[in-house]
């Protein structure tokens, strides 16, 4: 009995004040045909674009946790969402079913509470009582939600309440809806009618129905390999396939099924059929520099030339003012100074005219190519002005001011838009973009600072070098002397030389407070930008120690503790990071298996979890400020919930990054090879990580199975019922734990002990969720019964043979049997074969003895049960069906 009460009140309190997480979920599928493959700079870009469409439509975040997060800058979240993401390995949290799993946990927490003050491990304290009512009330709002979200489904229609469906386009099979709550959608009630059996009839007359609604004639369809044609080859195929289609026959929409190009998907504005259109590739260009071609502004060529340009902004931006103030531009060295200027210039001219209206960008989550529309996007943008500003030729002015009169060229810096593009950029390219942004802000510091400088040799040019003690003496480098003398000032290190007048005073006291207010900021900036980097290994460090005290505290024996400090070292090198589910699990499960050998053990944690060790001491140890620590403790827990970072995700970008991140490892699942895929995208979002020491027992003999498992890493041994032999080694990708699954015959126990060899890693994938997805894939339930008749037929066999040798050693020693049944008995095939024989016809009686077993039994029965079935169960009979 595992009591994570607190989730689903975390949880459904997010679902209340985020109803985008479910929200997300209906959104239109982006999904290409094959997501597995996928490169991962693709799917950092997706993820990326998901996040930025969340935030720019809602400037918020549908994280369960931001409740405990509120102070933060909605900025910094987006940010750090996205490092997260970029930074920890995300894996396939139990997201898809958990609110609704929550809201039926929470609905048994009156029982569990209940259940513990008879146990009399649970007193029920005046602050456990104010926990009841938010678990309850927003579970019950929660539920709401799910009644009044719809989701899509494979048919078209919209389910409300329901499992949210992957895809439009996905062929997956029909499933189960909640029942519909009554709305005047047609889509919704065709949705009920194929799901109503009742309604069979109706069912059959609604396709024709939605074809008499189409207003548009069907598009022209396509093989699924022309999907990467050009345009034209996949004309002319269409134009084949029109042609070769007997008259009056109708062609197959699911053979000819176009498959749409969802990477790079089209305008849904009617291309208009400009010269650039029909010029495009004319030149035979790279994309950049062909003038008729667009530009993908997250292409590697765009970035190259964003930095480009950020090069010729940070040439002005520092050349500028040290020019116009420091004698640096010399009548000999001018005719370089203005060759770079004009290089620069001639850059930027190319960027607003060529580069920048060519730039594709989103419209309603399509691409727009089309040039007269990326041209006119750019035209209405605030950037177009100030690049356009920027590029004013004041510099003609200098045949009036001369060639010295560098501040003509200030506007140039208004081109500011570009150097934050091109860290924009790098931060989504790079997978640790940490470097960038302090990058940048070491970048505003020194240029501050540069400013500085220069303002400060301008009044000492001004005021006379070396005219008073404060001014600038034209004592060696004049920059470097003023830099030193800006960076004093800026940083308020002191020791500055005193001020004499009004504008030194002045001077020092704007230096001062920029010092203060701007430097503090960026600095504090850089700060925040090291903790995001360090945030993961940091939590690591204070989860570490928290759990040490905890079970300090708790008193639980040495070997116990150092086991937990082991698992979280191994988690922590294997995955750079925790889920809560995932520690509560290991605990729980060390926890319990402690307090069965150990006396020692607090009675009343009951072997529920770590969650509930904490919020149970929280309740009990009133001493303030241990209760302040485990509180924040448990907050940080909820930090950490991996499953946060992939929910704030639309459910199939969820889904394709778990199986982006899994893939490895599911592709050697014999099972799932021989299935389809569709099963792979099902279950992916359903397999929950957990982790083993060297020698834990992963599944033991005779217990219920409540899930089935696959091997990530490391090394499983299937144990003999005596456990001195190995029948089985189970490496990556081996499968194990299905047999008590599917319940063969009635029998739910585990048939044999698993134990982990060394470290070991797997995904564990629950009755439920295995049950669910077998509704549906019958193949992979075939391969499966299959595959468990097989190890039982051997298991039966191995003991049969064990049964016939041991029973003929003891004829042996005790010189048991006479005469011809002596002689019958010595042969050991003889016996072997009795014994098998005896397997396979079950006497009625035997079956009646197993089934009378009941499974909620005492663990002496379910030895009983075991031993039974060991001798008497008959092999399964599986019946395979075509369907
Ligand atoms: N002889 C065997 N070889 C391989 N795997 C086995 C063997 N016997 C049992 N198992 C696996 O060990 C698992 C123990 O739990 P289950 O009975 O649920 O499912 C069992 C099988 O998946």
């Amino acid at each position: 009995m595992r009591a994570t009460s607190i989730k689903p009140a975390a949880v459904a309190v997010a679902a209340e004040r985020s109803p985008l997480l479910f929200i997300a979920n209906t959104l239109p599928p982006k999904q290409p045909s094959d997501q597995s493959r996928e490169s991962g700079a693709c799917q950092r870009s997706r993820v990326d674009q998901s996040y930025s469409l969340q935030f720019n439509r809602t400037r918020y975040f549908a994280d369960p946790t931001s409740v405990h997060r509120q102070n933060v800058t909605s900025t910094t979240k987006c940010r750090k969402s996205k490092s997260d993401l970029s930074h920890s390995p995300p894996r396939p949290p139990r997201a898809h079913y958990r609110v609704r799993r929550e809201v039926s946990r929470a609905a048994n927490l009156k029982r569990l509470e209940s259940d513990r003050e008879t146990d009399g491990h649970f007193k029920l304290s005046s602050e456990k009582t104010s926990l009841k009512p938010p678990v309850i009330n927003c579970c019950i709002s929660a539920t709401d939600l799910m009644q009044q979200v719809v989701y899509p489904t494979p048919q078209g229609g919209v389910a409300p309440g329901g499992k949210a469906y992957g895809s439009w386009f996905d062929p997956e099979p029909v499933r189960e809806h909640a029942p519909s709550a009554s709305t005047n959608s047609n889509m919704d009630r065709k949705t009920q009618l194929r799901d109503d059996p009742h309604h069979a009839k109706e069912r059959d007359v609604y396709p024709q129905k939605i074809r008499l609604f189409a207003s548009s004639p069907p598009p022209p369809y396509l093989f699924a390999d022309e999907g990467k044609k050009s345009p034209i080859q996949a004309n002319k195929t269409s134009k084949l396939i029109k042609g070769s289609q007997p008259a009056g026959e109708k062609m197959k929409p699911s053979a000819f099924e176009e498959i749409p190009d969802l990477e790079t998907p089209q305008s849904p504005v009617p291309p208009s059929p400009s010269r650039e259109k029909k010029c495009r590739g004319f030149f035979a260009l790279p994309e950049l520099c062909d003038p008729f071609t667009p530009i993908d502004p997250q292409g590697c060529g765009y970035i190259c030339w964003l930095l480009v340009m950020t090069f010729c902004y940070s040439y002005n931006a520092w050349c500028i003012p040290l020019r116009a103030t420091f004698p640096y531009q010399r009548p000999d060295n001018t005719i370089y100074w203005m060759a770079a200027d004009y290089f620069s210039d001639f850059l930027c001219l190319l960027d607003v005219a060529l580069v920048k209206p060519r730039l594709m960008y989103l419209h309603e989550g399509f691409w727009v190519t089309d040039p007269a529309l990326t041209r006119s996007n750019y035209r209405k943008k605030l950037q177009y002005k100030f690049d356009i500003i920027s590029l004013t030729p004041l510099d003609i002015l200098y045949l009036y001011y001369g060639t010295h009169a560098v501040f003509l060229r200030f506007p140039r810096l208004l081109k500011l838009q570009t150097f934050w593009e091109f860290h924009q950029a790098m931060d989504r390219v790079l997978s640790s973009p940490y470097m960038v942004r302090i990058g940048k802000t070491l970048f505003y510091i020194f240029y501050l600072i540069h400013l500085n400088a220069c303002a400060y040799y301008a009044m000492s040019v001004y005021e006379g070098l070396g005219s008073n003690g404060w001014v600038y003496d034209d004592v060696g480098n004049a920059y470097i002397r003023c830099f030193y003398f800006a960076t004093k000032t800026a940083t308020s290190i002191g020791k500055n030389p005193k001020p004499e007048n009004e504008m030194e005073y002045l001077f020092m006291t704007v230096a001062w407070l920029m010092g203060v207010f701007v430097f503090a900021l960026l600095i504090g900036q850089i700060r925040d930008i090291i903790a995001t980097a360090t945030r993961a290994q940091t939590e690591y460090r204070k989860m570490v120690d928290g759990c040490t005290r905890y079970l300090r505290r708790l008193n639980m024996p040495l070997s116990l503790q150092r086991r937990v400090t082991a698992w979280f070292s191994y988690t922590w090198n294997q995955q750079r990071c925790f889920g809560r589910d995932l520690v509560t699990t290991f605990v729980t499960d060390v926890i319990t298996a402690s307090e069965a050998e150990s006396s020692t053990c607090s009675p009343n944690h009951n072997g529920s979890g770590l969650i509930w060790f904490q919020l149970e001491t929280s309740l009990f140890n009133l001493r303030g400020q241990d209760r302040t620590r485990i509180r924040n403790d448990y907050v940080l827990w909820e930090l950490s919930d991996e499953p946060r970072i992939l929910n704030s995700l639309p459910y199939n970008m969820k889904r394709d990054v778990a199986l982006a991140v899994h893939m490895s490892t599911l592709s050697k699942v014999q099972v799932f090879r021989d299935c389809s895929e569709s099963l792979l995208r099902d279950l992916v979002l359903q397999l929950r990580p957990v982790s083993f020491l060297p020698g834990d027992v992963v599944v033991r003999r005779g217990d219920i199975g409540h899930d089935m498992y696959i091997v990530k890493t490391g090394e499983c041994y299937v144990m003999s019922p005596d456990e001195r032999e190995v029948l089985a080694t189970l490496r990556e990708g081996s499968v194990f734990g299905e047999i008590s699954l599917l319940g063969i015959d009635g029998a739910r126990r585990r048939t044999a002990t698993v134990r982990s060899r060394g470290y070991s890693s797997m995904f564990a994938l629950s009755k439920a969720d295995l049950d669910h997805a077998l509704r549906y894939h019958r193949e992979a339930a075939l391969i499966l019964r299959h595959r468990a008749d097989q190890i039982m037929r051997e298991n039966a066999a191995r003991e049969a043979d064990r049964r016939a040798s041991e029973r003929q050693a003891r004829r042996a020693t005790f010189g048991h049997g006479v005469g011809s049944r002596r002689l019958s008995c010595a042969s050991g095939s003889s016996a072997h074969a009795n014994a098998r024989r005896r397997l396979r016809c079950a006497s009625a009686l035997s079956k009646r003895r197993l089934s009378s077993v009941s499974e909620h039994k005492a663990m002496d029965s379910v030895s009983l049960a075991v031993e039974c079935s060991r001798v008497r169960t008959p092999l399964p009979t599986i019946v395979f069906t075509t369907e």
